[in-house]
């Protein structure tokens, strides 16, 4: 479980993610949404040890993140981050191997190698095994980055906007691996997705983020409502059902739209007249 009580961060003077408080429990799917600038990177990459928090305490299975040896964190928790790149000349199979290090200090043993082959089977690169990450796409490469934190096999799995970058195929092909391991594996999943049909079809809780705050913190059904979507987005979107689960609408018409423009410019026209 991940226990995180009173956290806040502040950049200079501006305050980021303020007086969070929020539990995410063990074996399950939890996806993290909200609009740009809302606080979610800030969030995950200071549950993920990468950012410090300014005030407020974050538990991992009840011990203070600030206690953790680093290694033994690296074996229990992996984080993809949002931009991720990698100078070195290194290949596919390198890059995955690289996952292991907390585990094998660079030694590729037998459990090694066989968590590559089916990481490189799942994510379908088994053709671009000896291939130098300079030569793929940037879907292979996004592909290949989620191999590497799923080849470091941990009880708990941050990623941050994963999907960047995939087609459709790869986009459900990624979110159906993460479902197996938190159902098969007991793994604790936590995604920050912008695409919130992702989340609602995937997530067991999703946690919603308006500047800097938890703004819905539910099961999917609670929080893919027309009222929370219109607040946290502020958009004006339509919810369709589909399964007994809510998904969203939020390509506007754009007639609608057009209008609602016009009507915006006609306001600022009177405004500057007066
Ligand atoms: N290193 C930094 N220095 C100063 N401000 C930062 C820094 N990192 C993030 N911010 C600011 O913190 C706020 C929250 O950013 P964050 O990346 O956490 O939001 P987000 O919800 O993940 O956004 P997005 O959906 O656009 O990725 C933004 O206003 C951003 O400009």
């Amino acid at each position: 479980m991940i226990q995180v009580e009173h956290v806040h961060k502040n950049y200079g003077n501006t305050p980021i993610i303020k007086d969070l408080s929020l539990t995410i429990e063990k074996g399950k799917l939890t996806a993290l949404i909200g609009p740009n600038g809302a606080g979610k990177t800030t969030f995950l990459n200071m549950i993920g040890r990468l950012t410090p928090v300014d005030g407020g305490k974050i538990l991992i299975d009840g011990k203070d993140l600030s206690h953790w040896n680093r290694n033994d964190l690296a074996k229990r928790l992996a984080i993809l981050k949002q931009k991720n790149t990698m100078t070195a000349q290194i290949t596919v199979r390198e890059l995955l191997a690289f996952g292991r290090f907390p585990h094998m200090k660079g030694k590729i043993g037998p459990k090694c190698k066989q968590l590559i082959k089916h990481s490189l089977k799942y994510l379908g690169m088994e053709e671009y095994e000896y291939t130098y990450l300079n030569d793929l796409s940037g879907g292979q490469l996004q592909r290949d980055f989620i191999g590497m934190v799923l080849c470091q096999d941990t009880d708990y799995i941050l990623l941050d906007e994963p999907l960047n970058n995939l087609d459709m195929k790869y986009g459900v092909q990624i979110m159906n691996i993460l479902r197996d391991l938190v159902d098969e594996m007991g793994r604790t999943v936590i995604i920050v997705l912008h695409d919130i049909n992702f989340a609602a079809a995937y997530a067991d809780r999703i946690v919603g983020f308006k500047d800097g705050e938890k703004f819905i913190d539910d099961v999917s059904t609670q929080v893919i409502q027309k009222p929370v979507i219109d607040e946290l987005f502020d958009m004006d979107v339509e919810i369709i059902k589909h399964n007994q689960q809510n998904y969203c609408l939020y390509y506007q018409d754009r007639k609608q739209f057009f209008n609602h423009k016009v009507h915006e410019l006609n306001e600022v026209k009177k405004a500057v007249n007066q």
